[in-house]
């Protein structure tokens, strides 16, 4: 990769993507700004905030005097994301629509039609985030409207290229970003990777961006909107009618309309309960979805998982994983939830089976497994199973216990 001249933003119409859009517009890069339609039913409302936020996208591009472009990838979401998405709901997991769009759609099809089709340099998103190509000296300056260096060769390196958080830990997505591929992150600029939301939000008032500041921050998952989860899923699945069983004694407490309607950890609806019970285990063989009582109930902690087969960002896994094929390293499972610290050890077949060094409430099937050494996040792999529960443990002490006093109580007394 040579100089970099022609830099393609996306743009979401939000506060970070029109900053990222402006600072890089700053440093004097030829930038385009274009907006990208991934979905286009209604919610319950009858909202769709997707021509809003488009036009939002077109006025900052006016503003800041660059050509502004609209893609659709509508088809590719839906085959690729959330054909995916009700797949893992129907195998009882709960899927990640963010990490999978960001895999699929951001970093794959933008990124080609950014570099291919528009013939930029490199895109840009206003994800706060850093790659181990960033510029530091240029990050520093980035709020000036002095235009700092110019065109530099940014990607000649071919060493692997890292992904970092940036310098807002609060709004860290690295998360988000734990499985895009090397060759798409080779080739991205985070223009917001050494600022704070404090500080892009002064930057957007500065540039007089008041109609993307008094925009609310998008939160969850973009295309189900306000509505409720339940109704939602509930258009796109046959529901699959089936029990709620106390997993202490196997009664029956409720019924629910399918599994994938659940996911572990939530809290379940049982009618005529004085307590709340929570969502433990399914079964997707009978339906059962079993359900424990507090919401700090031994059958939701579990602290070893196996994940798929491992996504690093640098395509290798670290030379002392490979060597001796354990590592230690930082693990979460749901974005900006605290790091645990954690022991992974690398399957033949490129899992990895994580051990964590205390149990973590609701660890759940489908999501990611994201891994952390310092602030690198170094990529990340599905939850595929879990290891035993407290819950189950205990449970196999107690029996273990039982069967001992058992055999002694059997074992007669030795004739005198
Ligand atoms: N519809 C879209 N069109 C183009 N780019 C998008 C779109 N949605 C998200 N992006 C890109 O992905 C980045 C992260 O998006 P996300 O919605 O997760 O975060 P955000 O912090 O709300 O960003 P923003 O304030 O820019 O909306 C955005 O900054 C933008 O660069």
């Amino acid at each position: 990769m040579g100089l970099v001249r022609h830099v393609v933003c996306a743009m979401s119409g939000g506060v970070d993507s029109c900053v990222a859009a402006l600072i890089l517009k700053r440093r004097g890069y030829s930038v385009t700004g274009v907006f990208m339609k991934n979905w286009d039913s209604l919610d319950e409302k009858g909202l769709c905030t997707t021509e809003k936020d488009c036009e939002d996208a077109y006025r900052v591009c006016q503003a800041l005097d660059i050509p502004f472009h609209q893609v659709s990838y509508v088809k590719e979401y839906w085959n690729e994301v959330f054909s995916n998405l009700l797949l893992e709901y129907e195998k009882g997991g709960t899927p990640n629509p963010d990490i999978l769009c960001n895999k699929y759609i951001k970093f794959n099809h933008f990124h080609k039609y950014a570099i291919n089709s528009l013939g930029a340099d490199a895109m840009a998103t206003g994800h706060y985030a850093r790659s181990s190509q960033e510029d530091e000296d240029v990050f520093q300056q980035t709020h000036t409207a002095r235009p700092t260096t110019l065109f530099r060769d940014r990607f000649e390196i071919r060493r692997p290229v890292r992904l970092y958080q940036g310098a807002d830990l609060l709004k860290d997505q690295t998360f988000f970003l734990s499985q895009i591929s090397q060759d798409a992150l080779r080739q991205t600029m985070f223009p917001l990777a050494g600022l704070t939301k404090e500080f892009v939000k002064k930057i957007a008032a500065e540039a007089g961006f008041y109609h993307v500041l008094k925009k609310k921050e998008s939160m969850g998952i973009c295309f189900i909107g306000e509505r409720d989860f339940e109704n939602f899923i509930l258009e796109y699945l046959e529901p699959k009618p089936g029990n709620l069983v106390s997993i202490e004694d196997g009664t029956v407490m409720g019924t629910h309309k399918g599994w994938f309607t659940l996911t572990l950890g939530q809290r379940a609806r049982i009618g005529g309960q004085r307590d709340a019970w929570f969502v433990v285990d399914k079964d997707i063989n009978t339906g059962d979805v079993f359900v424990a009582p507090t919401t700090n109930h031994p059958a939701l902690f579990c602290d070893t998982m196996q994940t798929d087969r491992f996504h690093w960002i640098t395509v290798d896994p670290p030379p002392e994983l490979a060597r001796t094929q354990m590592m230690e390293c930082h693990f979460r499972f749901i974005h900006q939830m605290p790091l645990v610290p954690c022991t992974v050890t690398l399957n033949l077949d490129g899992s990895l089976w994580i051990t964590l060094s205390q149990p973590v409430r609701a660890l759940t099937p489908g999501q990611f497994a994201v891994l952390y050494r310092g602030n690198e996040c170094l990529g990340s792999g599905k939850i595929i199973q879990l290891g035993p529960t407290e819950y189950t443990l205990m449970r196999g002490r107690e029996q273990l216990t039982a069967g001992a006093q058992h055999r002694e109580q059997m074992t007669p007394e030795p004739a005198s």
